[in-house]
């Protein structure tokens, strides 16, 4: 995936002052940024989302979106929105996506209706229906946000087993603790990605 000269405005704030990014295969790159300062909207163009208002998106395979706002349905089972996940992807069966439930440890609420779950269960859901086809590119706004502290290494470890298989895996955070988890790391700063500073916003 590569993005080029993206400019974006609300009204008369502009928010994206031409952010260039490319995501090579089998990396793990990283966007961090403070409050606001533009990283979900970026995130949303990459995604297709949202229209830029200038520039240029260039997809190429399959892409994964999870969005920092988990769009989920609480009266739905946790398997219900795997079951429609899964037609809406055209797989053959729940596979990766139970392989992902047990990396993650939240295979046991399969049967539970999303409205009880806890915030780090759903988005841990919210992660595995971004993941479970598999695709080439994977979009992750502020994917361990509620996550205890074994769960965020799990998806660490989930992150580098992607990266392994050849899948570009861009993760945005106003935090950057585990910079060196990353193959690239940039700063949202003022409307443009600059070389990241390994420190915590
Ligand atoms: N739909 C919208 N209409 C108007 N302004 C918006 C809209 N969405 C975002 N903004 C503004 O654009 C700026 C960037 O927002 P964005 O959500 O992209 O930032 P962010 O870096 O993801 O922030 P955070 O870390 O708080 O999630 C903010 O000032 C926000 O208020």
């Amino acid at each position: 995936m590569k993005v080029a000269g993206i400019h974006h405005a609300y009204g008369s704030r502009a928010v994206l002052r031409g952010v260039d990014v490319e995501l090579p295969r089998g990396a793990l790159v990283g966007i961090v940024g403070e409050n606001g300062a533009g990283k979900s909207t970026l995130l949303k163009i990459l995604a297709g989302e949202l229209r830029p208002d200038r520039g240029v998106v260039r997809h190429e395979g399959r892409f994964g979106y999870c969005p920092q706002q988990v769009d989920l349905n609480d009266a739905f089972t946790v398997r219900q929105h795997l079951e429609f996940f899964r037609i809406a992807y055209s797989l053959p069966d729940l596979c990766r996506a139970e392989e992902i439930m047990e990396a993650l440890r939240f295979s046991e609420f399969a049967q539970e209706r999303v409205g009880v779950l806890s915030g780090g269960t759903r988005q841990k859901l919210n992660l595995a229906l971004a993941l479970m086809h598999d695709p080439d590119v994977l979009l992750l706004d502020e994917p361990y946000q509620g996550f205890d502290w074994d769960t965020y290494l799990r998806f660490w470890e989930l992150a580098a087993q992607l990266r392994a298989a050849g899948q570009s895996v861009l993760v945005v955070s106003h935090l950057a603790y585990d910079v060196d988890r990353l193959d690239v790391l940039w700063r949202l700063e003022e409307g443009v990605l600059r070389a990241g500073a390994a420190v915590a916003s």
